[in-house]
């Protein structure tokens, strides 16, 4: 049950694309360390249209109560042939509990709870998160209910749904600190590092389209990079990209009614070095180098807080040098004491880069021993056997298979992605087994979806295998017979796709849609330094996390330059967590043709580029 909370007690602290997070500031114990996860056209929606419901008033005692608050779940769909409009909140939570848990390992993922907010409570967060100012200008469109699409599913007078989550800004205390009689942590300080890793794989699906052959060379994140860095593409976090009219427009709004104060950064884009193959190498070095690459460039991929304040990345002003000697000097205590070794009190040591340097080394370390969490997400990304242009080619053979009726299709996916197949079949059994060929097995088993009796599958799956093979064996070079055997698997692979039957188009998308949800998450490393434990007398073993209690792990600090060191290995009490795992919406398929055309000036400037050299 949910104790009394009221609109004063929640203020923004962060949004993506599609939600808005309230941290509880209260005194409810059950509440705080919870954040709320609304959905902004929800919450613009209802809104802008509750200014006549009277409204929460805090010079009033009416406050919302525990019942206008409890947990409300509606029916969660559970065959294939049921229709939602949208993927809704508990949907998502389904979607988490079924498929995304079970891949990923039970660990890695808390589970939110659906609450039900009142209109007036929801007006109130909206109102005063505009007029306070805190919205980067690039997210303002989102906040407007004029310019987003009416959500039919909100019933404006009842309230919204929204989820009450775990903040993992926030560790708590391992219980194995708790029987070691030791009450006080060494360092007050918890640091928190929030990854978006993006896709951790090259696209080497025959499907790609002639044009957009560019992606078989670079990650999809470093040809985007080149894709901003042209203007061709901006992002939704990008306070610095060219706004268009809607954004001016919002932005004059708000400024004149709301009386905002909005910032801008018109700074010229500077492409990251990061690599998510290196992230997701399996490789200690290359995944610390990732880090420092991320840390060097955070753009929205790399986020930093600090007991709950964001201190670095995108929507932070970054922390002053002696910001940053008081975490470190919280941190590390005994640096102080010690005159050979008092790397804090330096005056000239640049402390940005030495915090920055601990929480990387410290992260890598946390990674490591979490490694399963890396793998598995490489593994479910992988199930992109199309790419977004393959995608797009079987998403128009299942609207011509449904009368060209878009919704329909989108209703269908929508539901499908929700179901996990049934191991035991004897449809996944065949399927796995049909000559016995080893890769199909390993590949039915990484889906958790059922693939249906079509001929048409494994003939275009097994074409697609053929072709990564003689990827890998010619190692992406690019030579004279390149562009034959692509054009060859490619009208082949369209072939098949035109003899594809619906339940075929669906298992395919379905794992397509999988494998975009895992290539958009984001996970927190969250951790504690605990001075007092060191490995030497072994009081406190490392240990992985589990579902109900943190890990624990030694890390060395020593920077580059020997300037921050310590003599003994200092245990960190840690957690690894996901977060962002909802499914995407089938309806995202409409435009995918047009959003992976941009991948063609790539293209076109690697052949102006040889052009060049030739010339
Ligand atoms: O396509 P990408 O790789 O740019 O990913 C989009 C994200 O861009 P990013 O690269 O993380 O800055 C994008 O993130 P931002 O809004 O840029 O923070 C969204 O997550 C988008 O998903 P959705 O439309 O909100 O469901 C993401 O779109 P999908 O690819 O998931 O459709
Ligand atoms: N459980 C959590 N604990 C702490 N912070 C969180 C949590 N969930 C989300 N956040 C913060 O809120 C931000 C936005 O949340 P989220 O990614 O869920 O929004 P979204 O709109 O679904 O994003 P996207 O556009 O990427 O799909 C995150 O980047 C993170 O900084």
């Amino acid at each position: 049950m949910i104790g009394e909370a009221d609109p004063d007690e929640w203020s923004y602290v962060a949004e993506g694309g599609k939600h808005a997070l309230f941290r509880y500031r209260g005194a409810d114990i059950g509440l705080s360390g919870h954040l709320l996860r609304i959905a902004k056209n929800k919450l613009a929606r209802v809104s802008t249209t509750c200014d006549s419901c009277g409204g929460w008033d805090s010079t009033t005692s009416t406050k919302i109560s525990t019942t206008s608050m409890i947990p409300k779940i509606p029916a969660i769909p559970v065959r294939a042939d049921t229709t939602i409009a949208s993927i809704d909140d508990t949907a998502s939570q389904e979607f988490q509990r079924q498929i995304i848990q079970p891949l990923l390992c039970h660990r890695y993922i808390d589970l939110a709870r659906t609450v039900h907010l009142p209109a007036y409570f929801c007006a109130q967060l909206y109102h005063r998160t505009l007029a306070n100012g805190l919205i980067p200008p690039s997210r303002l469109p989102s906040w407007k209910s004029d310019v987003i699409n009416h959500d039919t599913t909100v019933d404006i007078n009842e309230g919204v749904n929204a989820l009450l989550l775990r903040d993992h800004t926030h560790i708590s205390r391992h219980r194995r600190l708790s029987s070691l009689g030791n009450t006080t942590p060494s360092s007050s300080v918890v640091l928190s590092v929030e990854i978006k890793p993006k896709a951790g794989y090259i696209s080497s699906s025959p499907l790609v389209l002639p044009a957009n052959r560019c992606k078989y060379y670079q990650t999809r994140y470093s040809l985007q990079q080149e894709l901003m860095q042209m203007g061709q593409i901006h992002k939704g976090w990008r306070s610095s990209r060219s706004r268009t009219r809607v954004d001016e427009a919002c932005e004059q709004d708000y400024q004149s009614t709301e009386g905002s104060n909005i910032m801008h950064d018109e700074a010229a884009f500077i492409p990251s070095n990061y690599s998510p193959l290196d992230l997701f190498s399996n490789n200690t070095l290359r995944m610390q180098k990732a880090l420092v690459d991320l840390s060097c460039n955070m753009q929205n991929n790399f986020r930093v807080w600090c007991n709950g304040n964001q201190i670095f990345g995108v929507g932070a002003s970054p922390p002053t040098d002696s910001d940053c000697q008081i975490i470190l000097q919280d941190i590390f205590p005994s640096f102080g004491d010690d005159s050979n070794n008092d790397a804090v009190n330096r005056p000239n040591l640049d402390s940005k880069a030495t915090l920055l340097d601990v929480i990387v080394a410290t992260v890598t370390k946390i990674l490591d021993k979490e490694s399963s969490l890396l793998s598995n997400m490489l593994s479910v990304q992988q199930l992109d056997w199309l790419d977004g242009d393959g995608a797009a080619i079987i998403y128009e053979r299942l609207v011509h298979l449904c009368n060209g009726s878009n919704s329909e299709v989108e209703a269908l996916l929508d539901a499908a992605v929700l179901i996990p197949g049934d191991a035991f079949s004897s449809t996944w059994k065949e399927f796995a087994t049909s000559d016995n060929n080893d890769w199909r097995s390993k590949h039915s088993t990484s889906s958790p979806y059922m693939a249906p009796k079509c001929n048409a599958l494994p003939q275009l799956l097994d074409e697609i295998h053929h072709f990564q093979s003689y990827l890998r064996e010619q190692q992406r070079r690019y030579d004279s017979s390149f562009d034959e055997v692509c054009d060859n698997s490619h009208f082949k692979c369209i072939e098949f796709v035109n003899k594809l039957s619906k339940d075929a188009c669906i298992y395919l998308l379905q794992n397509w849609l999988l494998s975009l949800s895992l290539c958009d998450v984001s996970f927190f490393v969250t951790f504690r330094f605990l001075n007092e434990f060191n490995a030497v007398d072994g009081a406190l073993k490392d240990v992985r996390q589990t579902c109900d209690h943190g890990g624990i792990v030694y890390c060395s600090m020593q920077n580059n330059n020997g300037e921050l060191s310590t003599r003994r290995d200092i245990a960190v009490e840690y957690e690894v967590k996901v977060i962002d795992c909802d499914p995407k919406p089938a309806k995202k398929l409409r435009d995918r043709r047009e959003v992976e055309n941009a991948f063609r000036f790539v293209s076109k400037k690697r052949i102006d580029d040889v052009d060049e050299q030739v010339s």
